[in-house]
């Protein structure tokens, strides 16, 4: 929670007429983020088709948007929100999120104060880049609340953190606390990686330079010793699962900008999705199968989820004690870790046909 706020100010709207903040931020699946560019004209051709098919359609406003076309972006992204069908607001089953531009442009401000009058029933979530720390979520949060209030909106929009500098890492557990609003956190890898002065030039990923090598084998100094690549941004993403976690919001992966390499995408995005992570960015069309896929359970996790599951029960139901499956040994914990499975397995079978089909099958059998 935020230093400056005492606790019975915390759930307060921050304006009059203002929505009132939540108290839990909804588990909504959101596997993949998609990215869009609302005033590239090919791509919001696609947008409509995609309804139903990705669980978040971003309309970006800030890099990758060229600075003549920003003002095309912000109003692309107020037509495709406005013609669009089941896209975006509670009920749709596509959330409608932006990123807009960064705090210190000279575009963020009237990037908030075209959207939320115009769209801002639709739009989930407003993704916020280059966040430093919790006085630019106040800031935003303030600012959010007095342009609801003036629209007359009867529900928060939420706010999300890019996490993209070194001293947005190092503020971390304080920006994911400085506002009810607070949605989630997605890692920055290409503005991390600049800002930190760290000596790669990929969008997110692997380096085959970062690495463990096998120690010698003294009796065959000269034979070839393997090395292991490991993970560049294993200990960021681990502090922003435990920020989250502790603020009862959602972690992300980035995005993964080698387009090509579907293999090393698909094994970081896993990565993410094993550590914690509830979803990722997807930057082109075929990174959403991907994300869907590596963000949904195993149907063979979920099998065995759901017999540790059974298992318990049938030892009483309260959750306590120990039993053996399969020569292991499983108890309270082991239960908690399979109901994490479990209950993300019914959230997006809810929303999944196809996914709820592979899970019911698995079921049958059993
Ligand atoms: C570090 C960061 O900030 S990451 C976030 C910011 N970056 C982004 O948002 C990038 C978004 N993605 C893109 O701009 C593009 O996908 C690029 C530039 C990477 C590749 O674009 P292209 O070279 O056009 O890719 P490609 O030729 O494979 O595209 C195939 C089709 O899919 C369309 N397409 C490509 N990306 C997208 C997308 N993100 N959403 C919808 N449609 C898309 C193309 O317009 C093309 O349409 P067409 O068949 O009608 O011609
Ligand atoms: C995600 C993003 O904005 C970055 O990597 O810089
Ligand atoms: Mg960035």
């Amino acid at each position: 929670m935020s230093g400056s706020r005492s606790a019975k100010d915390f759930f307060r709207p921050l304006a009059v007429g203002a929505p009132t903040p939540p108290t839990e931020i909804p588990a909504r699946p959101s596997r993949a983020i998609h990215f869009f560019d609302p005033s590239n004209p090919k791509m919001a051709a696609k947008i409509p088709d995609m309804v139903g098919r990705v669980d978040v359609l971003l309309g970006n406003l800030e890099d990758a948007v060229k600075a003549d076309n920003k003002l095309a972006a912000r109003e692309g992204l107020v037509r495709i929100a406005s013609e669009t069908a089941n896209l975006g607001g509670q009920s749709g089953p596509t959330q409608l999120w932006t990123r807009i531009n960064s705090l210190d442009s000279p575009w963020a401000l009237d990037d908030l104060t075209t959207l939320v009058p115009a769209i801002g029933a639709k739009l989930d979530v407003i993704m916020v880049p280059k966040v430093q720390g919790a006085e630019d979520i106040h800031y935003v949060d303030r600012l959010l609340a007095q342009l609801e209030a003036k629209a007359g909106l009867d529900r928060p929009i939420l706010v999300h953190a890019i996490l993209e500098t070194a001293r947005g890492v190092a503020n971390v557990e304080e920006i994911c606390g400085a506002s009810p609003r607070m949605q989630g956190l997605s890692l920055g890898p290409a503005d991390l990686a600049a800002d930190r002065r760290m000596k790669t030039t990929r969008v997110g990923g692997g380096h085959p330079g970062y690495l463990v090598r096998q120690d010698p084998n003294p009796d065959q100094p000269d034979a070839h010793r393997p090395t292991y690549q490991q993970d560049l941004w294993h200990y960021t993403i681990a502090r922003m699962v435990d920020a989250c976690a502790m603020h009862g919001i959602y972690p992300y992966y980035g995005p993964f900008g080698d387009i090509a390499d579907v293999t090393a995408c698909e094994d970081q995005f896993r990565n993410a999705f094993l550590l914690g992570c509830v979803g990722t960015w997807s930057l082109h069309p075929k990174q959403i199968a991907i994300a869907n896929q590596v963000f949904s359970p195993s149907v063979e996790d979920v099998a065995h989820a759901r017999r540790v599951v059974a298992a318990m029960s049938a030892l009483g139901g309260d959750g306590t004690g120990a039993v053996m499956l399969d020569g292991k040994m499983e108890d309270d914990a082991s239960l908690k870790q399979c109901l994490v499975m479990v209950e993300l397995a019914e959230q997006l079978a809810a929303i999944d046909p196809e996914l709820k089909k592979q899970y019911d099958a698995i079921a049958e059998e059993a």
